[in-house]
């Protein structure tokens, strides 16, 4: 088998175990009531569900203010045109509608319910859909092939009374339109001025067309071709949507049709446009190419063939990745807000506009820090906004919730203000939260060594860096334990090629690094036999010299034994006049946003100086996720009405804060609820300097900042990344015995993003 073959095999394991494990599937449905005692159950379900129900038989509009159906869209498909897949039926599409679901739900925090159904007739199968309608505030048609999809949506759309709207078509349209308008502006041309050739006459193609048509393009000056050959006024085999490009002489030939053609628009399948024929195409072509996953053309090709062309594929593997993604989360978050009959043009022009401009606007520091060392300034590499720009949700579903106002089709007037200012606070609740650091520890060159090498949990890590990232990890370890459980594992990692071994038995650098931990620790009773027995047997002090002498740029280490010990060779190795640990931070995903809490594991009972000094390393910390920090100095005692050890300890700290004009939100002492409840804080502390929520607790002892994080792990489900180590530069972090793969991953991404002015 080739390496490639091998390559292909364990990602094709991955995205099966990804979808297999921990258990089936991609979601879960939660309840968002209480139902812990007889009193909740009575009210939830009968007798009390009844006066809800009574409230809704009365007045059918109630359903949006008792039920979930406000915020609630079906994914609806008959599995015909799945993906580029084609004709796969509704249960082998399951995975891809349970994936929209979950992009509805991570970008807009709409929910879902995914349903295929097997019906080829559009008839009938509009039929059942329109008979959905109690259920749901809005529906997206997936993958339905032309030309059934346009009868579905036709007859949904005239019966039903909410959103209907069909992702292929129009999602796909949006974005293509932004991504046209912006090339076009580069290109200095004018829609009305432009040629256009299209391959693919299906679903996305002709909803695309159509929305370039609105935008100025004139059909005549469109040509399209399909499997059958060119769009002609003679074909019998097409649908009214499709006949309305249907006017090119019957012999046109693709080659002929691109000769000083403007854009190449390409939603068909692989490889079908030769590069002979984009060297015929005008000066600075648009080459759309998006057929999913293997485009019409690779866009190296299309360069070579016309070097100033602006290309877009559908990958997110070059620049410019033309998906529905960028628009139909934000489109019916903005739908739904306003309870909008109907996704009408105006809101879809909105939302193309929106797109549009913000590839053009300035790139906010969030964003900048998103796609650390990537060009974002507008231009022909740069046409659209990136799938996880941040400012998709407030702008777009701000825009097309005006629109929707605008036009008439809202059933809910809002306030914009307001709205904006929720959707800007809705951003960062989510585990998108690390995709920043993911992508500035992409494009960064640190080199990060494990001292653990040989666990397990640490080398499916390293295999799952090695998919982001171009540098090697290192692993301390013996060469033929790490080997055999790769083997074990079913891994594909390559030792020497993927990664680097430090064996502890046998190095040629073991002199070398015994020699300067010897140095470093001699006046500190270690003598030459310990240093070298150190160096024998302690991975973590072998990973902390290596970080010493620039062997590497952090060390990870802790998957077994207790923090502060593996803490000590940090210590001992890494710390300087201007690094020293300032406390571990431990950031937990929680449904409802991030929350930090700090110190959990480096100073066991805080003093004043070294509470001030984790709070401030705390901000700092906090703003890489980029984060405004609002910071609560959490305690028994409150406004100082105990006079307990943390009451006094948190009111010295934060008389030290007060003299050092810290630049964020900082508060104390409080109570852990009063911290996360502005309403209670105002009532029980009027005049604190906190706004909202605080999304940061600063304790006075490991055992309290500890408590609270297990709480929120263990009980309230929160997903932790961290401890963080915060001082130390991020040269060392160290994990606990309970993280698995995805947390060592998640730390080697802090560790990997080149950002030395975190300490
Ligand atoms: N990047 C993105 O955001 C999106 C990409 N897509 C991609 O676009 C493609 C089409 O999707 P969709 O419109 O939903 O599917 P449809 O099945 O509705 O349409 C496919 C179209 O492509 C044409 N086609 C297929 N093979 C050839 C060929 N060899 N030569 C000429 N024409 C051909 C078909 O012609 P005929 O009618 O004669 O069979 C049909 O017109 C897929 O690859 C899909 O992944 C779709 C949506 C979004
Ligand atoms: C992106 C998408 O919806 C498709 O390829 O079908
Ligand atoms: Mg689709």
């Amino acid at each position: 088998m080739s390496v490639d073959d091998a390559k292909r095999g364990a990602e094709r394991k991955a995205a099966l175990d990804y979808h297999e494990f921990p258990r089936a599937g991609k979601l879960e449905i939660r309840p968002t009531k209480p139902m812990a005692t007889n009193r909740d159950l009575a009210r939830a379900y009968s007798p009390g569900v009844a006066d809800a129900c009574m409230a809704i038989a009365e007045d059918a509009s109630a359903a949006t203010r008792f039920t979930a159906k406000r915020n609630l869209v079906a994914v609806i498909t008959n599995g015909t045109a799945v993906l580029g897949l084609g004709n796969i039926g509704a249960q082998a599409s399951k995975p891809v509608m349970e994936g929209k679901a979950v992009l509805f739900k991570k970008f807009a925090g709409i929910d879902c319910f995914d349903i295929e159904v097997d019906e080829a007739d559009p008839e009938r199968l509009a039929d059942l859909v329109c008979r959905l309608e109690p259920t749901f505030g809005a529906i997206n048609l997936e993958d339905i092939k032309a030309p059934e999809c346009f009868a579905v949506e036709r007859i949904c759309r005239s019966r039903m009374g909410i959103p209907v709207f069909h992702d292929d078509q129009h999602g796909t349209a949006i974005v293509v339109a932004a991504a046209a308008r912006n090339a076009l502006h580069l290109a200095g041309k004018r829609p009305e001025d432009i040629r256009i050739v299209a391959m693919g006459a299906g679903a996305a193609g002709v909803a695309c067309l159509t929305m370039l048509h609105k935008l100025g393009v004139p059909k005549e000056a469109i040509t399209v071709f399909d499997k059958d050959g060119v769009l002609h006024p003679g074909r019998t085999d097409l649908c009214p949507e499709q006949m309305a490009f249907a006017h090119a002489p019957k012999d046109t030939v693709l080659g002929d049709a691109l000769d000083g053609a403007d854009m190449f628009l390409g939603l068909s399948g692989p490889g079908l446009l030769p590069a002979a024929a984009v060297s015929r195409m005008a000066d600075k072509p648009i080459i759309f190419a998006l057929a999913n996953p293997v485009p019409e053309i690779m866009p190296e090709e299309a360069r070579a063939a016309s070097p100033g062309a602006m290309i877009a594929t559908g990958r997110s593997d070059f620049p410019n990745q033309v998906n529905n993604v960028l628009c139909f989360p934000f489109i019916f978050r903005g739908a739904l807000d306003v309870e909008a009959s109907q996704i009408n043009d105006e809101m879809k022009l909105a939302c193309v506009e929106a797109i549009a401009s913000l590839a053009r606007k300035t790139t906010t520091a969030e964003v900048g820090r998103a796609y650390e060392g990537e060009r974002l300034s507008f231009g022909p590499d740069y046409l659209i906004p990136k799938p996880f720009d941040p400012r998709l949700l407030p702008t777009i579903a701000l825009a097309v919730a005006k629109a929707a106002m605008d036009s008439g089709v809202a059933r809910r007037t809002i306030d914009l203000d307001d709205y904006r200012r929720k959707l800007e606070a809705q951003v960062f609740r989510s585990s998108m939260i690390m995709r920043g650091v993911f992508d500035a520890a992409r494009q960064s060159h640190r080199r990060i060594v494990f001292a653990e090498g040989e666990d397990v949990r640490v080398l499916h890590a390293a295999q799952a860096m090695l998919a982001d990232r171009s540098d090697k990890p290192v692993l301390v370890g013996r060469p033929d334990v790490i080997r055999a459980r790769i083997e074990r594992e079913g891994l594909t990692l390559v030792v020497d090629q993927d990664v680097d071994i430090v064996n502890p038995e046998n190095d040629e650098r073991y002199r070398d690094y015994w020699q300067t931990y010897h140095e470093a620790m001699k006046r500190r009773g270690v003598t030459p036999d310990l240093a070298k027995a150190v160096l024998r047997t302690n991975t973590t002090a072998i990973a902390a010299v290596m970080v010493r002498l620039g062997d590497a740029d952090s060390m990870i280490c802790g998957t077994f034994g207790q923090y502060l010990w593996h803490l000590n060779y940090v210590r001992q190795m890494l710390e300087t006049d201007d690094l020293s640990p300032a406390g571990a931070l431990s950031l937990v995903i929680l449904d409802d946003g991030p929350l930090f809490v700090a110190d959990t594991h480096v100073n066991i009972e805080q003093t004043e100086e070294t509470l001030a000094w984790t709070v401030i390393a705390a901000a700092r910390h906090v703003r890489r996720f980029g984060i405004d920090p609002k910071i609560a100095l959490c305690s028994g005692s409150q406004f100082g009405n105990l006079d307990s050890r943390t009451g006094r300890l948190m009111r010295g700290a934060l008389k030290t804060l007060d003299r050092t004009e810290c630049d964020f939100e900082y508060e104390g002492e409080m109570n852990t609820d009063v911290a996360l409840n502005p309403e209670l804080r105002e009532r029980l502390l009027p005049g604190n300097r906190l706004t909202g929520k605080a999304n940061v607790l600063i304790y006075g002892s490991t055992d309290a900042a500890g408590a609270a994080r297990n709480l929120l792990k263990t009980a309230a489900g929160g997903l932790e990344v961290g401890p963080i180590l915060m001082g130390m530069g991020n040269r060392a972090h160290i994990v606990t015995p309970e993280v698995t793969s995805r947390g060592l991953l998640n730390i080697a991404a802090l560790a990997g993003a080149d950002v030395s002015s975190y300490g």
